[in-house]
Formats: C-alpha cells, sequence, structure tokens
C-alpha cells in the first residue's frame, strides 16, 4: 500500500526530475502533500527504503533504485526506451485486485474443480474481463497495466531470448492484448511472420499495421 501511495504521489518520477536523489524537503516541495501530512510522508518514505524501493542516505536523501528506476514515469525517459511498470503495479495493488486476494487462503483449501471461482469471482461474483469489460475505469487501468507489462517484458524478449526464435517462422500471441510483443518480436526477427489473438473488445482498438496478423477470439474468457 505504501508502493501504491508512491507510484500515485508520483514519487519515483519526482526524485528522478530532481536527479535521481532527493531530500524530504525536495519531495514535499515537489509533491501535493500536505503540509500537516509531512511527518507521515516521512515514515512511507523510511518504510520503502527499507524495502528497497529506495535508498535512503542517513535518511538526508532518498535516491531511485533498480526497483523504483521502473517506476519512473516521465517522457525524457519512457521516450528513450526506458521501461515503465507503474501502470502494472496500480492494477495489481487496486481495489478490485487488493480485494481477490483477501479470498486466496480460502481458494487454496477448496479442491479444484469446474465449480471453483477464481479468487477475483469470489470477492466480485465475476471474473475479471467481466469487470473489465463493465467497469470503464478498471477496464481502462487494465489495458494500460498490460501495455506497461508488455513493452517491458518485449523489450528483454528480443534483446535476452532471441535464440528461443530460430528456427521459428510463425508465432501466434494468444492473449497478446495490443499485439506489442508480437511488434516487438516481428520487428527484431524480420522471418518470424507474427500473429496476435485477442478478444473482440480488445482487437476493436488494436491499431492496425502491416507487422502482424490480428485475429479475433470468439472463444470463452479465461478468467482469473
Ligand atoms: C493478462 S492479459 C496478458 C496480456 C499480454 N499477453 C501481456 O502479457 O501483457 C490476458 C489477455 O488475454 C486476453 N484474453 C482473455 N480471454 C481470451 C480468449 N478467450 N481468447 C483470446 N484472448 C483472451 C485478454 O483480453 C488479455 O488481453
Amino acid at each position: 500500500m505504501a508502493l501504491r501511495c508512491a507510484i500515485n504521489l508520483g514519487i519515483p518520477t519526482a526524485i528522478h526530475r530532481l536527479g535521481g536523489a532527493a531530500t524530504l524537503s525536495e519531495l514535499h516541495a515537489a509533491l501535493l502533500v500536505a503540509a500537516s501530512k509531512r511527518p507521515c510522508l516521512s515514515r512511507i518514505m523510511t518504510l520503502l527504503a527499507t524495502s528497497g524501493i529506495f535508498k535512503s542516505n542517513f535518511k538526508l536523501y532518498y535516491h531511485l533504485t533498480t526497483a523504483s528506476r521502473l517506476l519512473v514515469d516521465d517522457e525524457d525517459t519512457t521516450r528513450g526506451g526506458h521501461p515503465c511498470i507503474s501502470q502494472h503495479l496500480a492494477v495489481c495493488s487496486s481495489p478490485f485486485i487488493f480485494t481477490a486476494s483477501l479470498n486466496l487462503d480460502e481458494w487454496l483449501k477448496e479442491e479444484e474443480d469446474a465449480r471453483t471461482a477464481a479468487p477475483f469471482a469470489m470477492a466480485h461474483g465475476a471474473g475479471v474481463y467481466d469487470v473489465v469489460r463493465r467497469d470503464a475505469a478498471f477496464g481502462t487501468c487494465f489495458d494500460e497495466a498490460m501495455a506497461s507489462d508488455s513493452r517491458f517484458v518485449s523489450e528483454i524478449v528480443v534483446r535476452d531470448y532471441g535464440e528461443v526464435f530460430a528456427g521459428v517462422t510463425s508465432v501466434v500471441d494468444v492473449g497478446g492484448h495490443n499485439g506489442t510483443m508480437a511488434r516487438a518480436i516481428a520487428k527484431a526477427f524480420p522471418h518470424v511472420r507474427c500473429s496476435v489473438l485477442d478478444l473482440p473488445r480488445v482487437v476493436d482498438a488494436m491499431p492496425a499495421d502491416d507487422t502482424v496478423d490480428i485475429l479475433v477470439s470468439f472463444g470463452g474468457i479465461n478468467q482469473y
């Protein structure tokens, strides 16, 4: 929850704009934190420094770490190919997912069978994709989260795991969302013909180009 708070307040981006390290006073000046709540910000920063999200220099300066650099959401970094996974973490810590996670212990005790509801459905009476469809705000956050995750992972896949595609002539990214992964593979390995299969709602919003083939899935929706 402290991490969610830091992302929503824009703390990693503020530290980045202050040169990669910031004092509490500099953060106070940069963030929308009420004056009376400033001591609480100090506690949140201490907690996040203890967890390795930031590095504290005797509580004078808070530095970005490898982890929090991935949370910087700034045009100058994202345009330069710097990955940002804040959107993904925002969904993981959202009320919908948090409430679902409260059912994990009960869900683990149930034997798996066709009637077993996933933790998300236990909490909300509907699956993730039903809620994505009916709750516009959650749907937007979910789409942004998937897009940020794909940008992050696709960069690593093409950079570090290229040998996987040796001898492969075609790939279908099943549940490939907006096609970020398939486009990255097609661009890095032109000998691979790439297709993206996803639900009509997602496919309809997908930018069309001749890099990848777009396939519509009318199958049952996978649920968590
Ligand atoms: C968890 S997201 C993963 C997105 C992307 N592959 C990534 O790693 O970021 C799962 C994707 O599966 C899609 N999906 C769910 N049920 C599907 C189905 N029956 N057929 C095709 N895609 C489906 C969703 O729309 C969503 O884009």
